[in-house]
């Protein structure tokens, strides 16, 4: 199978061209992400990507996270497809349209000398009501809500973009437990499909810094959907305006939470290597 590594700030994949090579027959996908992704035994990555033909969109984008779960949605890795399909899979489009479980979202190509130097993606809009994050509790939004784990109170606003996202505000995220906390709110039992965390410090009106615990990975350099919960949160909370630069250790991500609803995301996509692993 031949595959490519990538990754957006950091936050980085395996990616598997399906509509160019068969999947093998019977070949386990959880099992295999696992191998894969293992840091010392695999390539090593954050998730899985398997690019497939689709009738609705030029591709389908199937996301596997590290631990073998599927996800709906993958903004980093978005990036990384539509780059892949520019530079390498033959779709010579500055504007693609890519099918995920989220739905169908809209990549727009910055091109520089023939290269891709930076994709925006539009996101689709935010599902904000508990039954949509999915959230066990009544009807309504879940905004600075309470919520008690081992005897501490939290905030949090919850926010899908496809996926779950648990966001937390916090006067400082490097004095955070992200090894303690994320784990615990990750598996949280309101979250019936767990959730990804975003733990944010507010620079400014346009500014945050972010640390993230995604659901699936642990900890990454980045995280693209979570990035624009965390700016849905921010305006849900009256913390920051619509147009945010998001710094994460990974880099920065611009989002924009259009006045149409929709999520815009900015960021880059590089691709390290590529190779060939055996159909064991
Ligand atoms: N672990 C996430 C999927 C990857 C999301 C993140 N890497 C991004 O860039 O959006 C989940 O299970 O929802």
């Amino acid at each position: 199978m031949e595959f490519f590594k990538m990754h957006g700030l950091g936050n980085d994949f395996i990616l598997m061209d399906l509509t160019k090579q068969e999947w093998p027959e019977g070949r386990n996908l959880p099992e295999y992400a696992r191998r894969l992704c293992h840091r010392h035994r695999g390539i090593g990555a954050d998730g899985l990507v398997l690019i497939r033909p689709s009738p609705n969109a030029d591709v389908f984008m199937q996301i596997i996270n590290s631990d073998g779960t599927e996800a709906e949605m993958c903004g980093n890795a978005i990036r990384c497809v539509a780059k892949y399909l520019y530079e390498r899979g033959g779709i010579e489009k500055e504007v693609m349209h890519i099918e995920t479980r989220a739905g169908v979202m809209i990549p727009r190509l910055v091109v520089e000398e023939g290269r891709v130097a930076a994709v925006q993606v539009n996101m689709g809009t935010p599902r904000l009501e508990r039954e949509e994050i999915p959230m066990i509790g009544p009807g309504g939004m879940v905004i600075n809500e309470p919520l008690v784990l081992e005897g501490q109170t939290f905030y949090i606003t919850a926010v899908s973009m496809g996926n779950p996202h648990c966001v937390l505000f916090v006067p400082d995220v490097e004095q955070v437990d992200l090894y303690g906390l994320g784990p615990k709110l990750e598996n949280y039992p309101s979250f019936p499909r767990k959730t990804n965390v975003e733990f944010v410090q507010v620079l400014s009106r346009n500014e945050v810094k972010v640390r993230v615990w995604e659901r699936g990975a642990g900890p990454t350099l980045a995280c693209g959907t979570g990035a624009c919960a965390t700016v849905v949160a921010g305006v849900l909370n009256n913390l920051t305006g619509r147009k945010v630069m998001v710094h994460l250790p990974g880099g920065i991500l611009d989002i924009e939470w259009g006045e149409d609803g929709h999520l815009f995301m900015t960021g880059p996509a590089e691709e390290v290597f590529c190779g060939h692993i055996p159909c064991i």
